[in-house]
């Protein structure tokens, strides 16, 4: 019989293993090689506690491939001992269980995402923060947006963040919110050229570094779109849901979805949409119109089995408060734009999401 891989193995599976078998059929025979000259090598993995058991399989297995007319036959047997547990270093550290975790002391966080950027998901992370801020929750605000952070104008805090002891970052806070933004760490008017790793440590760092004391609830403010800092929320950090703000046009409403799709992906639950700059009513005389059309984002909620939890008019005054550095839902509290916004913090407090 000619000295192939085929007949070695055939030989070798005449073989029988001290476990049951054969040797073949109990994967023993391991990296076999038949090469020209008529030399056979492989590699007999044995059970670690049997070793001596396999002397005699060793032996037959060599006489078994001699027999095929071998010029030399060359088996290593090596023990294989099933993977020992990690040593325990006496600490008495258990080890850490992989995927979300939640941050000590925050209860919830809600995400605050847009498919889209400048359809006011910022507007709506502040205003909503100080309306829960304002029924009595403990409420904290991380601006994640990293290409164009906001929060800090929004509600009127501005300077470096201390860090007394060069490990952990105190907040600032404003309006009963709790507030970090990575726009405070920056230089003002800085372009940030932000890549995947440095994106994950420096939100690693405001979720773990920052010293948010004990919240019911942390609203992160996301970038817009579908990127790292998203990923990176969600599979390191326990998310307990997600709102997303579109305006009502067709452009918004596409990248509004892909957002959506995200979420569902990361087993993110969706709380709802919130629709903004809804209807026009003109401060002046008081007319209403639709500028970027009406009831989209309540049609695309109503086709995925989302609440609608707002629309929120577009208003002047909103714009203005924001840009003042106090928040509409603060600056005038009982306007109706306000009023929207508030109605949404109490309806997520009823249903349990802050
Ligand atoms: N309902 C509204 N009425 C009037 N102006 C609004 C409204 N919502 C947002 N704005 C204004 O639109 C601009 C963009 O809003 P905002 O910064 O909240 O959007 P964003 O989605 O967070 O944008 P970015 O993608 O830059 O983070 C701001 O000047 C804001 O004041």
């Amino acid at each position: 019989m000619a000295l192939t891989r085929d007949a070695v193995l055939t030989a070798l599976k005449g073989i029988s293993d001290p476990a049951g078998g054969d040797i073949v059929g109990a994967n023993r025979v391991k990296a076999l090689n038949v090469e020209e000259t008529g030399a056979v090598r492989f590699v007999l993995e044995v059970p670690g506690d049997k070793g001596a058991a396999y002397g005699p399989v060793r032996e037959a297995a060599e006489a078994a491939v001699k027999a095929l007319g071998a010029e030399k036959v060359s088996v290593v047997m090596t023990a294989h001992s099933a993977p020992k547990p990690p040593p325990d270093l006496g600490t008495g550290a258990k080890p850490k269980p992989k995927g979300p975790q939640k941050v000590p002391g925050i209860d919830r966080i809600l995400a605050v995402a847009s498919g889209k950027g400048g359809v006011g998901k910022s507007t709506v992370s502040s205003n909503l923060a100080c309306a829960l801020a304002a029924e009595g929750r403990r409420v904290g605000l991380l601006d994640a947006d990293v290409y164009g952070p906001s929060q800090p104008r929004m509600l009127g805090v501005s300077g470096r963040p201390a860090s007394p002891d060069g490990k952990t970052i105190l907040p600032l806070r404003n309006f009963g919110v709790t507030m970090m933004s990575i726009g405070l760490m920056m230089n003002e008017g800085q372009a940030v050229v932000w890549r995947g790793p440095m994106l994950m440590g420096a939100l690693q760092q405001m979720m773990n570094q920052v010293q948010w004391g004990a919240l019911d609830v942390l609203i992160v403010d996301l970038p817009p779109g579908t990127g790292d800092v998203q990923m990176t929320l969600s599979q390191k950090f326990q998310v307990d849901g997600a709102i997303v703000v579109s305006t009502p046009q067709d452009v918004a409403l596409i990248d509004a979805r892909k957002g959506i799709d995200m979420f569902t992906q990361l087993k993110v639950p969706l709380i709802g949409m919130i629709e903004n700059m809804s209807t026009h009513i003109c401060s002046n005389c008081g007319h209403e119109e639709h500028i970027f059309g009406h009831g989209g984002v309540a049609r695309e909620a109503e086709k995925l089995g989302a609440p609608l939890l707002a629309e929120i008019p577009l208003h002047l005054d909103i714009r203005t408060a924001s840009d003042g550095g106090a928040p509409i839902v603060v600056s005038k509290p009982d306007s109706t734009q306000a009023q929207a916004f508030r109605t949404v913090a109490r309806d997520l407090i009823r249903n349990g999401h802050a």
